[in-house]
Parts: structure tokens; sequence; C-alpha cells
């Protein structure tokens, strides 16, 4: 007997896995299942319903499941997900990051008790308040100007876990940066967005007493791209599963691992999938991607994985396509030929189908003014975006979208705008505390409800109605509140956001009036019908003289923006980079010269 209704979306949904046997056998495990896959087989749509299958089945509240990813836009992913399956965040069902998870509960319900070093309240630094500190202590130790980078710093927080062990004091400079580091922040009374992470390991790695709280929480833990969750997260992971009996359900894709640089690994992933008491489960069918987009991403790789389309017989464009005049003469060809080729060639198609893939934020700076100056709409996802995704920003954007139409087909679901409302909140609200809250915000949402009123006047006046006191009282929302503000500045008159209306706040995700600008790493878990990726030289990706381990990582970064697209990849080069020193005549990117020929030497077998 189930212990909640399913709605008719999960049954739909649910009907589509028996012709999958792997994806079947990952839904039907009753144990720890692991589930390795390459691109678009449908991994987080088996998680997604597994999740569903195990809150209507399984767990009955107050206990429930957390469900955590790496980056933000994951999370949010997630969240639309489950929403359309009639699954929403609850007290007892998280979905979100693994640092929101880490703060939420672990250290918010448990640092104290467990006396760990850091302040309470809880405060988290700003990015400003946490890049200024890290500056200002090497410039201390090391000098101004020093070559020590703020990258390598985080690394060795992240990926070296014991202090005592000569993996941590062998590079004895980045050590002790670390050490004086975190010192000058505790001195501010703050804890930094890794501390999170690093602290939520020591919790339940040090105190036993935690693991039967949390199990008792939530009894399943569900993971998705667990390889780019790194070595902490991993510990936790072994730690609440194998030794405190939480039941776990992962997925994820080592060769889709590309963030490295921040301490991840995808053999981690490889490692917890070869345990006994772990149920493994691959997918080899590609529900995304025409059958010769699925052999050239293999080819670029250069490991045979044996990936297979469903749809065999899909046309698809794969062009390596050489421009003059660098990255502008790649911007304006892909706005100029590519584009509009693309919208005519399958009815119905629109701009929001189309991603334009760049490396970095600087290329991207090139690419949105052509896109600009061609008068296209576009979403930017980088770190030049005006404003990061964090919580609070997502939450405020699906307000928006809520105001803008979503009420009338509740998508999103007021409910659960209300809830993740209360989930910002430090402490747990008493019921009547709550409920005088959600009639609050239910009140003040219900009066912003507009047509084409301007995005400015809503978030103005979310953060006058309840958001500016409620990020006031709750110093663990400090960075968040930096995006916040970011966001609103932005929305100024004056401002890169100043005309956007409230439906394109809403929309900013997935609109189909947007074309869509990203870097590589944003693009992760996306799909579009038309992908062009941008930048493809040697000093651009890869970078030149890359150490072998750096390299591999650039190949899977180019292999992830391959395996965004269902119809179409345009490949754009010009044979050189601009850099500090001048034009570099490096050539294309090798990676391309490989690609070509072995598609050549496939394709004319
Ligand atoms: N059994 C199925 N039947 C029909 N469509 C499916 C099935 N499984 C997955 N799909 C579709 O395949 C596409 C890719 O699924 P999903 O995004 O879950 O893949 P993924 O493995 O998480 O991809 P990536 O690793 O590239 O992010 C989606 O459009 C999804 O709806």
């Amino acid at each position: 007997m189930p212990f909640r209704s399913v709605s008719a979306a999960y049954l739909a949904q649910a009907a589509d896995l028996a012709g999958n046997a792997g994806q079947q056998a990952a839904y039907d495990s009753t144990g720890h299942c692991v589930v390795l896959a390459g691109p678009g087989s449908g991994k987080t749509k088996t998680l997604v319903l597994k999740l569903a299958r195990i809150m209507a089945e399984d767990v009955r509240a107050p206990r429930g499941a957390a469900c955590i990813t790496y980056s933000q836009e994951c999370a949010r992913e997630l969240t639309r997900r489950l929403e359309r399956l009639g699954l929403r965040e609850a007290p007892n069902l998280f979905i979100g990051t693994v640092h929101g998870f880490c703060l939420r509960h672990l250290l918010m319900p448990y640092a104290r008790l467990a006396n760990l070093p850091v302040p309470f309240p809880l405060a988290v630094a700003t990015q400003r308040q946490s890049d200024q500190a890290m500056k200002r202590v090497g410039d201390r130790l090391f000098g101004v100007g020093h070559p020590n980078k703020p990258m390598d710093l985080g690394r060795h927080r992240r990926s070296i876990l014991d202090r005592a062990s000569i993996a941590w004091t062998s590079e004895g400079e980045l050590a002790g940066w670390a050490e004086e580091y975190e010192a000058e922040l505790r001195g501010m009374g703050l804890i930094d967005f890794d501390d999170l992470v690093i602290f939520g390991q020591r919790l339940v790695s040090e105190h036993d007493w935690v693991l039967p709280l949390l199990q008792a929480k939530f009894p399943i833990l569900a993971v998705d791209e667990y390889q780019d969750l790194g070595v902490a997260l991993h510990r936790i992971v072994k730690r609440v599963a194998f030794d405190g009996g939480v039941r776990l359900f992962a997925v994820g894709d080592s060769d889709q691992s590309i963030y490295g640089f921040t301490g991840a690994d995808g053999a981690l992933l490889q490692e917890l999938a070869e345990r006994d008491d772990v149920e493994r489960v691959q997918l080899q069918l590609n529900y995304r991607s025409a059958s010769r987009i699925v052999s050239a991403s293999e080819l670029a790789l250069g490991e045979v994985r044996g990936y297979v389309s469903n749809d065999p017989d899909r046309e698809a464009v794969i062009a390596f396509v050489e421009c003059g005049d660098g990255l502008e003469g790649q911007a304006a060809h892909a706005v100029a030929e590519i584009i509009p080729a693309a919208l005519a060639a399958k009815p119905g198609r629109t701009l929001g189908d189309i991603a334009i893939l760049y490396r970095d934020y600087r290329a991207g700076d090139i690419v949105a003014e052509a896109v600009a100056a061609a008068g296209l709409d576009f979403i930017r996802v980088d770190t030049a975006a005006p404003y990061r995704k964090v919580a609070l920003t997502s939450w405020i954007e699906d307000c928006a979208a809520w105001c803008a139409d979503g009420w009338r087909e509740g998508r999103p679901q007021l409910r659960g705008l209300l809830d993740r409302w209360l989930g910002f909140h430090r402490t747990r609200l008493a019921e009547a505390e709550a409920r005088g809250e959600a009639q609050r915000l239910t009140r003040l949402l219900w009066s912003l409800r507009t047509d084409e009123g301007l995005a400015r006047d809503l978030v103005g006046a979310l953060r006058a109605g309840m958001l500016d006191a409620l990020m006031a009282a709750e110093p663990s929302l400090a960075d968040q509140r930096e995006q916040v503000v970011r966001m609103s500045t932005a929305l100024a008159v004056g401002g890169p956001l100043a005309d956007l209306d409230v439906a394109s706040l809403g929309g900013r995700d997935g609109s189909p009036l947007h074309l869509n600008l990203l870097t590589l790493h944003s693009a992760k878990g996306c799909e579009y019908d038309v992908v062009i990726m941008v930048g493809l030289d040697l000093g651009g990706l890869p970078w030149r003289n890359e150490l072998p381990a750096a390299r591999r990582e650039s190949r899977r970064l180019f292999y992830v923006g391959l395996t965004r697209a269902r119809d179409e990849i345009h490949m754009l080069y010009s044979g050189y980079v601009d850099t500090g020193r001048g034009r570099m005549h490096w050539g294309r990117s090798p990676f391309l010269n490989e690609l070509e020929a072995r598609m050549e030497e496939a394709e004319g077998e």
C-alpha cells in the first residue's frame, strides 16, 4: 500500500522505463544502487522516477529522502523534473546542492553539539569577503604579486582532508596559506563555501551519534552527477551509507568529470560501483542524439563505450567550420549563417533549441556582443552573467514565473515556493509561525501577479515585503544575499537587465525565445537541438602545453559539449588565438584534427 498517491505524469513516465532493462533494474533496486551511463541515457530521468517511487512506497513522513547534486543549475533541473512528477521540496524531501545539504542538514543542527570550531551563529562569507581574505593573507605570506593561485589553494583544501598527512604538508606554501586564511575568516566570524563540505565531512566522520540522527531523517540519499562531487562528499556518502545505514541511489558518468580543478575525481564513482554491497547498473542507449553524433562523441573521447542511439535513422549535421577574424568572426558566422539555417531546417524550432558554447566568460563577452548586435534575445550562463544562480536567486526567478503566468496552471507550484521559502529559515519554524509566513508570502505573490510588469518592480516588492528582513536575520544567507543584490543592480535603471519583464525573469532558464550562451561547464546536464561550439583552436580548447591530466579533462569538456546536441553540431575555429602577447598561429584544436581523421576512417569503412 503506497504511503502517498502518485501523479499521472509519474505513471506515464515510469511506463517508459519498461522498454529499457537497465533503467527498470535501477528503478526496481531495493539496496544501494549506482547507475553508470553515458550522456543522454536517462540517468537523471531514472533518478527522479526512482525518488518518486521511494517517496510513494518506501518512506513515510516525517522520514524522507535527500537528493543532492553539485551545481545550483543541476539542482534546479532536478527540482523542476521532480515537480513535474508531483514532488516538491518539503521538510522530508531535500533537493539541492552538496553545500546546501551540509549547511542545512549537518552543520546547522549538529555543529554546535559536536563542538566544531566554527562560528556561531553560522555565517557564510560572501565570495568577495573570501576572495579578499585569501588575497590579504597570500600577500602577507608571500608578498604582493606572488605566483600562488587561489584555485590551487581551493583544490588543496578540498582534496586533502587529513591535515596531519604528508599530502597536506608536502605542499607547504599552500598548507600555510590555507591555515592562515581559515584563521582570518574565523576571526571575522565566518566560514566559507568549501568549509561547509569540509566540516560536514568531519562531522559525520568523527561523531558517530550523527549517523542515526541523519538516517532517521533521511533513510534515502540520492546523488546526481556523482563524478563532480569530490573527495569530501565521497567520504560523507560512504560513511552515511555503509556505516550509517542510509540507502544510496547514485548516478553519474566518469567521462563527464570536468571539475578536476576543484578536486572532483571521476574514479570515486567507479570505486563506489565496484563495491560488493552496491548494485551496479550500466545503461547503453542514448535517447538524445542522432547516431552520427553518438559515434562522433565516442571518437572524440577516444574510448570505446558502445553507446547506441535510440533513433538510428535520424539525420545529423556535424560540421567543422573555419572562420576568419578569430572569435569575433566565429560569433558573427554563427549569428549570420548557422542560426538562421538551423531555425529554417526544422518547423517549430526556436532560439531556445540552440546553444553557443565556449570555454570562458571572455569568449562569452565576444559572443554576447555579436548576438546582441544582431538583435537576438539571449540567456547567458557564465561568471560574467549579471548574477550567479544560488538557491535564493533561483527561487526569485521561480516566483517571477509564477507571478507572470505560472499561477494559472501551477507551474511552478505555489506550495513548492512556500516550502522553499520556509527552508531558507535557519531554525525550523513552529507550526503557527510557518503558517503565518506562508500566508504572508501567498498574499504577497498573489498581489504581484502581472502580465507585463517589469522584473525590477517584482524583485523590489519581494525584497521590501519579506526577503530583505529574512536576509538580515539569517547570517548563513550572506553569500546568497550578495547575488540577490547583484540581481537588483542588474535590473535597476541603466543596468544590463533594466528592460527585463517578469515573464522573462521567470523564463531565464529554458525560455523558448532566448538563444542560450553558456560555458561548456554550465552546459552540463543540458540538451539542445543545435550546438555551436566556438573557440576550438589550440590555446583555446585545449590550452597549449597542458599536463596530461589537464589535457584529459579538456578532452572530456569537449565531449560534454558535443554530447549536448540532438541534431546538429557546428565546431568553429580560426587556426589562431589572440593572446596577451598577440596573435598566435598554433593551428586549430588537435581534438578537431583527431575527430575529423577518425570520422573519415570510420565513415569510409
Ligand atoms: N526510457 C526512456 N524513454 C524515452 N525517453 C527517455 C527515456 N530515458 C530518457 N529519456 C529521454 O532522454 C533524454 C536524456 O535523459 P536525461 O537528461 O535523464 O539523461 P542523462 O543521462 O541524465 O544525460 P546527461 O548525462 O547527458 O546529462 C531526455 O530527453 C529524457 O526524457
